[in-house]
């Protein structure tokens, strides 16, 4: 391809609004144009590279007999009602009327779509399994779309789901997804962990996420060098190992505590240390409120309260309602007398004992408070988030904790959907069943910058081979001097045959033509240049910047050569 007739805008400066390595990568190597927050337009070179994804996913989906099909963004409201998601999804849900006032989805997943698809046509349990997938656009309208590719409100998703008779069949073909998935980001050249993560709203009971490893990533992975054990942080569990602290019970005593709010200050007003303090937290389940009680030092994890209670609508309770309930404010909170809404408490709080709370009056406080004489705990459990160091789940060593950009995660969903939307087949008794499901998904275009997220240096990105935009950058010089124009024009036309050629016959400067090269970071550069008119070219490896001299003669097994080192 003729970089004259291409349309690669790239950027000198680093736009102000890039809010990650590879957003502003994607700008300035002329790869993406924002249309709205959130909304992008893909230039030729990050198409080329998304085929390039969408092919090695294509063939691994199709390695594990995947079937490919493609469904609308448009989905009847109908449809979302059966489920009950019309319902229970807010603002997120992307919605539209047409113009009989006919209310649509703009699909953030498919899982109503393709249940309704299947339930008419698959009957039979001699017809299952059957595993179909799509690669697509999704609408989702996040609060906060950032970093740019990496939390869109449109984006391209291959999202996958199958169909089973049995439990059994679903674990083979979540397990092949899993092995699919390994394949795929390994042939992307993407440093990546399966994580066992938390279901959330899809509901199901196993999950596990593909987590990129990136320092922007908004994911915490908890794993261990002892073993593969890997857990997204909103998961991983804490094992509670009793380290009891306890001392001779004494009085409670209220204690005056003008300023006092947070933990951390309750702790140097009365001289101990924050893991000796315990916050006590209003949160709102459902409709109703509970207090939870943990150690100063910890942190609620709002996942595991969410599926502790079963239910998605966890929050926070607001300051009125705290004070519509305890007569207090945040800063003062604590468990004695409190006898209207359920008590909770995280399993390390039973180390302690004359514990230093609030006394649900500003600017006092209680130390002394003892579980069964002074308040009722109705239960224990492990509700925090774990730190790193403390021991994994497995026993296999201290936690340690990595950021990860979930480009992956694949669901047993089990049969929520087929029940609501009453998809059965009849099993060999002729009796009708649900289907159980599965669902994966794969963050196409945010694995797209999960790649340069991964692979780039402080001049461009550097693009693993098997998804690199063209194989070979030749650029010429200076496109003015007959030699070299005739050289790079009749290697263009002899490479061109052999591999994907990028030809930058542009009339700009050399210094414009390497700096975009260097950022659009195509693996093997051929530069003719002054020693044209003796048949001598460069050609530079972008990953190791090593450059060499040579006849054109020996320019094809110079390129082989390079290909092979990146094997
Ligand atoms: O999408 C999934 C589960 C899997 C992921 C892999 C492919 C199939 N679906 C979870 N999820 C995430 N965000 C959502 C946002 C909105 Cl607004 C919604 F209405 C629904 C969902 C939703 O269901
Ligand atoms: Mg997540
Ligand atoms: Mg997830």
């Amino acid at each position: 391809m003729k970089q004259s007739k291409m349309f690669i805008p790239t950027l000198r400066e680093v736009p102000s609004d890039a809010d990650s390595k590879s957003h502003q990568l994607l700008l300035k190597a002329g790869m993406i144009k924002q249309v709205a927050s959130g909304v992008y337009s893909y230039l030729p070179i990050a198409k080329r590279v998304l085929n390039k994804i969408e092919s090695i996913v294509r063939e691994e989906m199709e390695a594990i007999d995947g079937v490919e099909i493609l469904m609308p963004a448009l989905q009847p409201s109908e449809l979302w009602s059966e489920s009950g998601r019309w319902q229970s999804y807010g603002a997120e849900l992307m919605r539209m009327t047409d113009r009989h006032g006919r209310e649509f989805a703009l699909g953030p997943t498919h899982e109503e779509i393709i249940t309704s698809l299947v339930r008419d046509e698959l009957k039979s349990y001699k017809k299952l399994p059957v595993t179909l997938f799509q690669i697509q656009n999704k609408f989702r309208d996040e609060k906060r779309p950032r970093f740019g590719l990496l939390r869109g409100r449109e984006f391209i998703m291959k999202d996958a789901y199958s169909f089973h008779a049995t439990e059994a069949s679903l674990d083979e073909t979540y397990q092949d997804m899993y092995d699919a998935y390994s394949k795929i980001f390994t042939r992307l050249n993407i440093q990546f962990r399966p994580v066992i993560a938390d279901s959330g709203a899809i509901g199901g009971s196993h999950t596990h996420e593909f987590m990129a490893l990136a320092e922007i990533g908004e994911d915490t992975i908890c794993y261990t060098d002892g073993s593969d054990y890997a857990a997204n942080i909103e998961k991983a569990e804490v094992v509670y190992h009793p380290n009891k602290k306890h001392t001779e019970i004494q009085d409670l005593e209220k204690v005056h505590t003008p300023g006092v709010k947070t933990a951390q200050q309750l702790a140097d007003f009365l001289n101990r240390k924050l893991d000796e303090i315990v916050k006590s937290m209003i949160v709102k389940v459902d409709d109703q409120f509970v207090m939870f009680l943990i150690r100063g030092h910890h942190e609620l994890n709002d996942i595991k309260v969410k599926s502790f209670f079963g239910t998605e609508h966890v929050e926070m309770a607001t300051e009125d309602e705290i004070r519509s309930i305890l007569n207090a404010s945040p800063g003062s909170l604590g468990p004695v007398g409190v006898d209207k809404i359920d008590i909770y408490a995280d399993n390390s709080v039973q180390d302690l004992n004359n514990l230093a709370v609030g006394a649900n009056e500003d600017d006092y406080h209680f130390v002394n408070a003892n579980v069964e004489r002074d308040f009722k705990i109705k239960g224990f459990g492990d509700f925090r988030f774990i730190l790193e160091g403390e021991p994994a789940a497995d026993g296999s060593g201290p936690i340690k904790f990595a950021e990860g950009i979930e480009i992956g995660q694949v669901f047993k969903l089990g049969t929520k959907y087929s029940e609501s939307m009453n998809a059965t087949f009849l099993n060999d008794q002729g009796r009708a069943e649900p289907m159980v499901m599965g669902c994966y998904g794969i963050g196409v275009s945010r694995t797209l910058s999960a790649v340069i997220e991964q692979h780039h240096d402080d001049k461009g990105i550097i693009w693993p081979t098997s998804i690199t935009p063209f194989e070979v950058h030749i650029i010429s010089v200076n496109p003015k001097q007959d030699a070299q124009k005739q050289l790079a024009d009749t290697l263009y036309d002899t490479y061109r045959t052999q591999y994907e050629v990028l030809y930058d016959d542009r009339a700009e400067r050399a210094g414009v033509k390497f700096n975009d090269a260097d950022l659009i970071g195509i693996p093997v550069r051929v530069v003719v240049g002054k020693q044209a008119a003796e048949g001598i070219v460069e050609v530079k490896n972008r990953r190791t910047g090593e450059a060499v001299e040579v006849h054109v003669d020996a320019l094809s097994e110079t390129i082989q050569s390079i290909y092979t080192s990146f094997e």
